[in-house]
């Protein structure tokens, strides 16, 4: 089953062509590694699928309701420095699918500190986000696509400037979400955390998509330089328009 399909999808950027001819579906519980180097087109695609970036050509079909979408971008790129505190920011998970003015009820609250305790961070619930560190926030933030209960969860470098314990944890709660039926692409420049985490790997290269597994990539890479440790080296040739 797939709720996340691509359709002969073409982005562009700035009148210019980022990606073209870009088929395949995503897996319901199945978490996705997308890869590619620097301006390859990954932020490009992202935007597409969460329909903030209307297609040059082609469709994006997406049976996922909005308010059961997650995007997480890379932490550098979210300004926390906001009063509010850990409990806050995962409560706000409710707001797409309850609305961000009706309060929060006893199961909110209920649900919300399971989820901290899940996560390990019940005892920083009061601590404001600009007081985290990088490891702590990632466990916030992944607490609010929880609370959330997203089915179709991006997450762009999600282990960046996280610490090994919480790559751990964050690993196994997207393993469960994914379990549980969800949708899942991540960025990752990784081999390691790519063969550890994911089960599909969708590689863009020269403005196209190429689908493959982590064992190939894995295998390919290993040819390509022993013992690398992370991407991107060198990528198999993205097949031309027409020849996937
Ligand atoms: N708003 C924009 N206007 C014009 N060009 C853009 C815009 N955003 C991105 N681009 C260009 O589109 C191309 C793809 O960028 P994109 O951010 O999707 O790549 P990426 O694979 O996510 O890169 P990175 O790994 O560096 O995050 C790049 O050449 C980039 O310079």
């Amino acid at each position: 089953m797939s709720r996340l399909q691509l359709h002969d999808l073409q982005l562009a950027r700035g009148g210019q062509t980022i990606l073209e001819h870009l088929d395949g579906r995503f897996q319901d519980g199945a978490i996705t590694a997308l890869i590619g180097a620097n301006g390859a087109g990954k932020s490009t695609l992202i935007a597409a699928i969460m329909g903030m970036l209307a297609p040059v050509a082609g469709r994006v079909a997406c049976q996922v309701p909005k308010e059961r979408r997650a995007w997480l971008p890379q932490q550098l790129a979210l300004d926390l420095g906001f009063p509010m505190s850990v409990e806050e920011l995962i409560m706000t998970g409710t707001w797409p699918s309850h609305g961000a003015l009706k309060g929060y009820g006893a199961d909110h609250y209920r649900r919300g500190r399971e989820i901290m305790a899940r996560l390990g961070i019940s005892d920083l619930a009061h601590r404001q986000l600009g007081e985290l560190s990088g490891g702590q926030r990632q466990r916030a933030l992944i607490g609010r696509t929880l609370m959330q209960e997203a089915e179709l969860l991006l997450l762009d470098e999600p282990f960046a400037n996280v610490d090994i314990e919480t790559v751990d944890v964050l690993m196994e709660v997207l393993r469960d979400m994914a379990r549980d039926g969800a949708t899942i692409i991540v960025v990752l420049h990784d081999l390691e955390q790519l063969s550890r985490l994911t089960d599909d790997v969708l590689l863009l290269a020269g403005g196209h998509g190429r689908w493959s597994s982590p064992e190939a990539l894995l295998d390919h890479q290993a040819g390509v330089v022993p013992r690398a440790p992370r991407l991107p080296l060198s990528f198999p040739e993205a097949p031309h328009a027409g020849t996937a």
